[in-house]
């Protein structure tokens, strides 16, 4: 795989096959970022490189990245830089920080008194923004830290960074230019339109945008976030005697600063503090709508800066502190299509594992069979995988100038790869058009509805469900209900079990309507569509009798959706009939209604654990009908807009949130006597 070796190196001819490939990695980094290294290998590289320069100080060649901003290879324009754009030295664990505290200690011989000022090391393309008497006039890229590229075209395009001042004044501000996640993903998504090369990671897509902002006919927006200001035209504006006073400045001017995010500036008195809040930002680090690669810790006071002073590529008084690589590159080894509970053919990248942020990565998502074609992808290609705020690793596209003579067109199937029907490729995404109701993926249908969410049928477990279906007891989600003692205890081989179940299954016949759709796995919904479908039509027959339009007018569903819903639905005719037949309810409770209930008008946010009274709620799905039922609304996030946030066992970030927006916070106890109706 594309690892650096990481044996010392041991002669001048490794020594230079070392160099060359860092030059040559640093050379596609900085320009179309399409490196044949991940970060860790080229740091494991410049490590080696270092080590052996150490050792063998008259081999070193002039030409060397070590100790060089940009690795000396980063594209340098002819814009000379006021003051000198440096790097920032590395460390990667609490020894590292500790021994950086110790030198910089002795730097200021004696302890720092002005703290350390913690932010998020974000990962795009640093960029100065020069203001002139109020207006943005001219955008330069790092280069070698003493001359930049001008990027001033790429002016208007980046969010944060305002053409005009709140104040007519005369600074340059330096910061981080950077593709949010979403920002990548419409960029991309541009970029396919527009028949060009998709970007592999947020990362090198910013590079790219900004350099290319001159020749395209389309804009792609980035974001700005300040990290520091500097004086221009010697005009002299910056108060204050800390790093801290002047952020909060240029946060006055309109500019925006890390203080936006959640992972903003803070500082701490000591370096054990700070390092605390490291801890803070990593876990933060998959809510953020942003890619960070680090956490930066400076001292704060501008005095302690000076006295402690400049290596030449990077300062003494501050340190980045490396989080985990989270993405790394690896090979695309196979394709694997499966075939979903409503019988959804997703495809899945097979890959060489690799190691991404501590765990072992072997399968990406590739989204849908559009995608595959779109990115170019094909099978042996180098890719970047990477963990977004989601759990499910994720690939964007093929290293184009890695690609070997093994590379071959991913195939993609004509029929359904689980039982050879055909498929329905009317969509953006593909079924198997025998997928629902019965045939493909009945057993992960049924699995769906008697989950807890749906029916509740606990004991039912995926071997339990695999035995009835296989002796032929079972064939839709209705039949379930009509299963004799006799099969259950075959299948149970157990007389306490089979009459556990059913219980269970009785219990089931009751459940309100919105459960009972659910559970028959119609396309295109869910628990929340289901919900809606259910309070809108109050009774099964009401949604069998509804047309397309009818269907479209549900609040939450998508119109272009309702044809396939309807249909389905229609399909579904006959099972229906045999869970009414055997006595399943059809009929949505009228609970008080939306207009009465005790929290009515309510936008309701749950966060942390539930406990005591709400212990049984446990499960988010279970919350959100609770609020929904008492004449709630529930969402997901705090925003300005919520009034309620339920805060429980270890409640954190929203907790947080909450408390600055003046949010009511109420804990499990206040909520549910709020609520003490609806608890049941
Ligand atoms: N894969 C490759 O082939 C390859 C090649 C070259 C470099 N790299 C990677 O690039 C990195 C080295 O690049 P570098 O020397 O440009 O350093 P760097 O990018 O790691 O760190 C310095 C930069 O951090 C940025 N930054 C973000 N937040 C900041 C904040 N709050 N305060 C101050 N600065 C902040 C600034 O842009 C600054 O220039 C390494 O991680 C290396 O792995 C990889
Ligand atoms: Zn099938």
């Amino acid at each position: 795989m594309t690892t650096a070796p990481t044996a010392p190196l041991t002669s001048t001819d490794d020594y230079n096959a070392a160099v060359e490939a860092a030059l040559s990695a640093n050379a596609a980094y900085y320009t179309d970022g399409t490196s044949a290294l991940d970060d860790p290998s080229y740091d494991a590289l410049i490590r080696q490189l270092q080590d052996y320069e150490d050792h063998h100080p008259e081999h070193i060649r002039s030409d060397s990245p070590v100790g060089k901003v940009g690795g000396g290879a980063a594209p340098t324009g002819d814009v000379a830089h006021t003051v000198p754009m440096l790097s920032l030295d590395n460390v990667f664990d609490a020894e590292g920080l500790t021994k950086w505290g110790a030198s910089l200690a002795r730097r200021l011989t004696g302890p720092v008194h002005g703290g350390y000022a913690v932010e998020p090391k974000l990962d795009g393309a640093a960029i100065a923004a020069r203001y002139r008497n109020g207006r943005l006039v001219q955008l330069v890229g790092r280069g070698d830290g003493i001359h930049g590229e001008d990027l001033s075209h790429a002016i208007g395009s980046i969010v944060g960074l305002p053409e005009r001042l709140s104040v007519d004044t005369t600074v340059e501000v330096r910061g981080e230019a950077l593709l949010t996640r979403a920002q990548f993903e419409a960029a991309n998504e541009q970029r396919r339109e527009h028949g060009s090369k998709v970007f592999s990671n947020a990362r090198n897509g910013t590079a790219g945008t900004l350099r290319g902002a001159k020749s395209r006919d389309y804009t792609i927006e980035t974001t700005f976030f300040a990290y520091g200001a500097v004086t221009f035209d010697g005009v002299d504006i910056l108060r204050g005697e800390t790093h801290e006073a002047v952020m909060a400045q240029v946060d006055a001017l309109g500019i925006q600063t890390t203080a936006a995010t959640e992972a903003g500036l803070r500082v701490y008195e000591t370096l054990a503090e700070a390092h605390s809040r490291v801890e803070e930002i990593n876990a933060l680090r998959a809510e953020l709508p942003f890619g960070i690669d680090g956490v930066v810790i400076k001292a704060n006071r501008f005095d302690e800066q000076q006295t402690a002073g400049f290596a030449t590529r990077h300062p003494h008084w501050a340190i980045a502190y490396k989080l985990p690589a989270s993405e790394a590159q690896t090979k695309l080894i196979g394709v694997e299509w499966n075939v979903g509970r409503t019988g959804v053919i997703a495809p899945r990248a097979v890959l060489e594992p690799v190691e991404v942020d501590g765990s072992t990565v072997r399968y990406a998502t590739l989204h849908n069979p559009s995608f595959i074609a779109q990115s170019g992808m094909m099978l042996n290609d180098i890719v970047m995988v990477w963990k977004a705020g989601d759990v499910i690793p994720r690939i964007e596209a093929p290293v184009v100038n890695l690609r070997g003579a093994d590379a071959t067109p991913i195939i993609l199937p004509d029929t359904c790869p689980k039982c050879g029907g055909d498929i329905d490729k009317s969509g953006k995404r593909w079924e198997c058009a025998n997928g629902t109701g019965g045939g493909c993926g009945l057993l992960a249908a049924l699995t769906y509805a008697v989950s807890r969410d749906q029916l509740d049928i606990d004991g039912l477990g995926v071997t339990f469900l695999e035995a009835l279906v296989e002796n032929g007891a079972v064939s839709d989600v209705a039949d379930l209900f009509t299963l004799t003692r006799e099969q259950l205890v075959a299948a149970a081989r157990s007389v306490k079990r089979a009459d556990t179940l059913l219980e269970q299954i009785a219990a089931a016949k009751e459940k309100p309507l919105n459960r009972v759709f659910c559970a028959l796995g119609i396309v295109r919904t869910g628990r929340t569509l289901s919900r809606e479908i259910a309070r809108h039509f109050r009774t099964m027959d009401a949604i069998r009798a509804a047309d397309v339009d009818a269907l479209a007018a549900v609040p939450k569903l998508p119109a272009a959706n309702a044809p396939k819903i309807a249909a389905h639905i229609a399909a579904m005719g006959e099972v229906i009939d045999k869970l009414a037949a055997a006595g399943v309810n059809m009929r949505e409770p009228v609970t008080e209604d939306a207009a009465t209930g005790p929290l009515t008008g309510q936008i309701v946010v749950v966060t942390g654990g539930m406990r005591e009274a709400l212990a049984k709620f446990t499960n988010r799905n279970a919350m959100r009908e609770l609020i929904e039922n008492a004449g709630g609304t529930s969402s997901g996030s705090v925003s300005k807009k919520t009034t309620i946030l339920v805060a429980g066992a270890n409640a954190g970030s929203k907790l947080a949130k909450a408390n600055e927006l003046g949010i009511t916070v109420l804990n499990e106890e206040q909520f549910a006597e709020r609520v003490a109706d609806y608890l049941g």
